[in-house]
């Protein structure tokens, strides 16, 4: 099996950093562009699995996309086509799926929207159900679940959706809500999760023209705009996280008080665990403490970063108590069950609650973690390793869903690592184990990490690392 190997982090951090484009807004915003007519431009985009997933299926509903991936630009040349339906690959992309299936459902064409086998495991019923209730023809293989094929046109009005398994689908269902003839209000029917985000759907809306008011759209057409995009917010948590658990400082930059992303709100939890949090409206420094505080804290609005707490929870001097989030056991895996697995074969005593999970301190024991296929489990538990030695994360390639340069491989596809990194030939090393920004930094086009006047580079063309070390 591929494996990482992390090494421990020789000494506390000292550095800056710019995380890759935010996912969630990417996809927002690829869809918004897409039903714009006219061409929009977006600057600072993700690319990496999710949006690549994206950007097929705006092309399968009529867009023209034009990319530039060293620039991180996206072109698009949207308004929806009429066209003759087809077939769309979400691969692994929960946002691509929840937001093009209403998308797809305004034309009357017949498109199929499939993934991966993870994703046709995850749930799909309460927004193929208000697909149906709004106008659609829906057809399943097996009821609630991918594939599935929607045939429009959608007429819209008004829909009953539960909130508690995703806020995806509410956020899908806005965004095609504009384009439907009678508009949509919709009335939720449990507590919506991840809360943050249904406002960040509103928030790019805007952006291209539409306004929300609430939970309903007025019927209307988007403009097509240039939209810059923040840098990933819950990618930010781990390079956050690292200066808690090996001490030093962490600044993120391009994320702040000003970030349509919730998921900045990590930085507060890490605050409450003692670290000392300071913000401006786009850069957020954090500093580890002495000691880690255990706190109890109710994450629905902020469960990607669950994971990431779990791995600082482990060395804090007292127990975590995380609630609220029982529903991300439907995300990539169930993922509860999995990190609390992996806690516990590293001999951490954690359990798993109904809706969360309880991380008593512990010393992690040289292990060998499994990911589940989730790009969250092995960007968390590589963090561990920064403090315990012996830690291997297994099949390291799964971080190419968000966050394709978090962990790469020396000499491969991306470029070589600097003079000194102490990883074999075929291993894979990680962002967060070598950026001593004294030592060690890389350019900002490989991990992100800020490079000091006179430090070492990176060569753009041959990847060898040249110049004196600081
Ligand atoms: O709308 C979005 O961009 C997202 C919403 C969240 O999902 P849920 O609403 O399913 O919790 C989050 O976990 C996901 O990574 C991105
Ligand atoms: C849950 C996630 O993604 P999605 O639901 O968009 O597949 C995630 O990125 O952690």
């Amino acid at each position: 099996m591929d494996h990482l190997a992390v090494p421990p982090a020789p000494r506390p951090f000292d550095a800056t950093v710019r995380p890759p484009g935010s996912k969630s807004i990417t996809n927002r915003a690829l869809l918004c562009a897409a039903l714009a007519p006219g061409t929009s431009t977006l600057t600072g985009a993700l690319f990496a699995d999710d949006t690549r997933a994206m950007l097929g299926a705006v092309a399968a509903l009529g867009a023209e996309v034009e990319t530039d991936e060293g620039r991180g630009t996206v072109r698009v040349r949207g308004g929806l086509g009429q066209g003759g339906g087809g077939t769309v690959d979400a691969r692994q992309s929960g946002t691509t799926s929840r937001f093009v299936l209403p998308a797809a459902a305004l034309r009357a064409a017949r498109t199929v929207v499939d993934g991966s086998a993870q994703l046709r495991a995850r749930p799909f019923g309460p927004l193929l159900d208000a697909l149906r209730e709004l106008g659609a023809t829906v057809e399943e293989e097996t009821p609630g679940f991918l594939p599935a094929a929607v045939t429009g046109p959608l007429t819209g009005g008004r829909v009953r959706l539960p909130g508690h398994l995703s806020s995806q689908f509410l956020s899908g269902l806005l965004m095609a809500g504009p384009l439907m003839r009678d508009g949509l209000a919709v009335e939720l029917t449990s507590p919506l999760v991840s809360v943050p985000y249904v406002e960040m759907t509103a928030a790019v809306m805007r952006a291209f023209g539409v306004e929300t008011q609430g939970l309903t759209v007025a019927p209307g057409a988007y403009t097509a705009a240039d939209y810059a995009i923040e840098p990933d917010a819950s990618a930010a948590s781990y390079l956050l996280a690292a200066p808690v658990i090996r001490g030093g400082r962490v600044t993120v930059e391009g994320l702040g008080t000003a970030s349509l992303q919730g998921d900045v709100r990590f930085a507060d939890v890490l605050e409450r665990m003692g670290a000392t949090v300071t913000r401006t409206a786009d850069s957020i420094t954090v500093e580890g403490p002495a000691t880690i505080r255990g706190v109890d804290v109710d994450m629905a609005d902020i469960s990607d970063t669950a994971q990431t707490l779990a791995a600082v929870a482990v060395f804090a001097d007292s127990p975590t108590r995380v609630t609220g989030i029982g529903f991300i056991r439907g995300k990539e895996t169930d993922r509860v069950r999995a990190i609390v697995t992996e806690l516990n074969r590293a001999g951490v005593d954690a359990t798993e609650d109904d809706d969360g999970f309880t991380i008593r301190p512990g010393a992690p024991r040289p292990v060998s973690f499994a990911t589940y296929e989730d790009h969250r489990m092995a960007m968390s538990l590589a963090l561990l390793g920064l403090r315990a030695p012996g830690v291997r994360i297994e099949d390291p390639g799964c971080v190419a869903k968000t966050y394709p340069r978090f962990l790469r491989r020396p000499g491969g596809a991306e470029r070589a690592s600097p003079p000194g990194d102490d990883h074999g030939p075929g291993q894979w090393v990680t962002c967060v184990t070598t950026p001593w920004a004294r030592s060690r930094p890389r350019s900002p086009s490989s991990c992100g990490w800020a490079r000091r006047p006179g430090g070492p580079r990176a060569s753009p063309r041959t990847g060898r690392w040249t110049g004196r070390r600081t």
